[in-house]
């Protein structure tokens, strides 16, 4: 493995990176780094939480002057929290050169962000309509631009943001360079290399699967109203440190967050109709470990580096291969370990084989775990509990009190009630979720419906081009006022709500 110091970058990042805890380099920086310091357009895909962040960040920040107040980097993200995500790691890579980044995202107070500008950040890291509406205001100006990072570049397609790209890159000198970023590379990712770049370099890690292999990934095949009941026997046995649900829709996401209160976990959730300050205090607590469970939609689906996350819950599949890509990589972080379990309705069984052709790798059937199981997985627990007490000799002062009850007890009664005194039983407290339809059947090749597409839509074959991506638009993007009149426009801002 290399270190960083091969390569050909100056002291001050090298020093910022060490002081990080990066001693080796992860294939992607390896290959990516001395690509992107050449100069040259670059098309990177590596597997989720490999580094890619600063594959990007390092090469970017080195061309930097921190001398030259003016801004000369972007990061364009396709999510507000990335957006601040990435930033805090750009600051960190910059820390040592004195290279400043600021992030710019919808549904904070602009006047805040106009004032973090006046410190004359070097980087700006952003969701594209808020760095438009910025560039409107000529609070951001690009004309110093050298490097522009899509980071997750086929989730910004997806959700249509390209015409939002495109509206940016034109503020942009005609010399600059363009660096494209993420896991998933689906074909019609052509269509921005070819709009955007100049002969990009194609760096992609060489390797078998798509998702990372330790990752462990099982299915459990349920019918939807059992859904609920196996998520809580399954978090019961698995007693995750840190673990992510993804739903389907907004409304799914607070049933679910709801239903698991109701049942004693802690969990909270995060979607696109909550309110930006909440949003990034859930994340915060989540991040801190106060909260146990964060029940998402797809707006987490992305980037978002938490460590600790050991679990993945797919409550509903994603919808599309891709995604299922993304939301497990939330766990199996920088080398961890992380468990992965996808809930599979019986008419469901074709998408699980969609995403199993997309990872090239067989995803197992675990049985549901029945309430005995957990019971005894439980009891279990506790009797762990009484055996370290026992080796720690921690019941010296209770000796008196235990040879009293022995002595009126059967000893088998005294201790199979201390173990249940000690059992915290799973809650039976009756929860409903309203049943959703199974996903929608892929559509035979040559039937795409492009209803719901941004321009240029179509290429990508298969379940992705089905077009059943349906995208709400409107989840980093509270000012689109200046592109309602804009072709296509109307039409995108009517897709469905299942995505925020
Ligand atoms: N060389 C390295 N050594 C150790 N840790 C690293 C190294 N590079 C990155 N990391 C850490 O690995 C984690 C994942 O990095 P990052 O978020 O950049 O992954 P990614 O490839 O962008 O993933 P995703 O596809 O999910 O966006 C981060 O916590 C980061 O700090
Ligand atoms: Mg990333």
């Amino acid at each position: 493995m290399k270190t960083f110091s091969e390569l050909n970058i100056e002291n001050d990042v090298l020093k910022a990176v060490e002081n990080m805890g990066f001693e080796t380099m992860t294939p992607i920086q390896a290959e990516a780094i001395p690509t992107a310091i050449a100069g040259k357009d670059m098309i990177g895909q590596a597997q989720t939480g490999t580094g890619k962040t600063a594959a990007f960040g390092v090469p970017m920040i080195q061309k930097i002057d921190p001398n030259n107040p003016n801004i000369q980097g972007i990061v364009i993200a396709p999510t507000r929290e990335l957006a601040i995500q990435v930033g805090e790691e750009l600051n960190r890579i910059g820390q040592t050169k004195g290279v400043k980044t600021v992030p710019v995202y919808g549904g904070q107070d602009i006047n805040r962000q106009i004032k973090a500008l006046k410190r004359r950040p070097q980087i700006i890291a952003a969701t594209p309509g808020r760095l438009l509406d910025h560039i409107r205001r000529r609070t951001i100006k690009l004309n110093n631009i050298e490097t522009a990072v899509l980071d997750e570049a086929d989730e910004m397609l997806n959700m249509g943001f390209i015409e939002d790209i495109e509206a940016i890159l034109a503020e942009i000198p005609q010399e600059h360079q363009t660096l494209l970023f993420s896991a998933t590379m689906p074909k019609r990712i052509q269509l921005l290399a070819e709009k955007f770049m100049q002969q990009p370099e194609i760096v992609r890690v060489k390797s078998k699967e798509l998702t990372v292999d330790h990752i462990d990934q099982y299915y459990y095949d349920v019918k939807e109203n059992q859904k609920f009941d196996v998520l809580c026997r399954s978090l019961d046995i698995e007693s995750p440190d840190l673990a992510i649900v993804f739903g389907r829709t907004k409304k799914r996401v607070d049933e679910l967050v709801e239903g698991l209160m109701k049942r004693g976990y802690s969990a909270e959730g995060i979607h696109g109709d909550i309110p930006q300050v909440k949003r990034e205090k859930v994340i915060r607590r989540f991040k801190d470990q106060a909260t146990d469970i964060l029940v998402a939609t797809d707006v987490a689906a992305r980037g978002l580096d938490i460590s600790g996350v050991t679990h993945v819950y797919n409550f509903d599949l994603p919808q599309d291969p891709e995604s299922y890509v993304h939301r497990i990589g939330r766990t199996g972080r920088a080398g961890e370990k992380g468990s992965a379990y996808t809930f599979v309705t019986p008419r469901e069984m074709d998408h699980l084989k969609s995403i199993e052709k997309l990872t090239k790798r067989q995803i197992d059937k675990k049985p549901i775990p029945s309430y005995e199981a957990v019971l005894e997985g439980l009891q279990e627990g506790a009797v762990e509990q009484l055996r370290q007490t026992i080796w720690a000799n921690e019941g010296d002062d209770y000796r008196e009190a235990a040879k009293r009850l022995l002595s009126e007890e059967e000893a088998v009664d005294v201790v199979s009630s201390a173990i249940k005194l000690l059992t915290k039983e799973p809650s039976q407290t009756p929860v409903k979720l309203t049943a959703v339809e199974p996903l929608r059947a892929k559509k035979a090749k040559g039937q795409h419906n492009n209803r719901n597409r941004g321009r240029g839509g179509g290429q990508g074959g298969g379940y992705k081009g089905g077009g059943n991506r349906n995208r709400n638009q409107n989840q980093n993007r509270d000012n689109r006022r200046h592109r309602n009149n804009k072709q296509g426009g109307q039409k995108r801002n009517q897709q469905n709500q299942n995505r925020s």
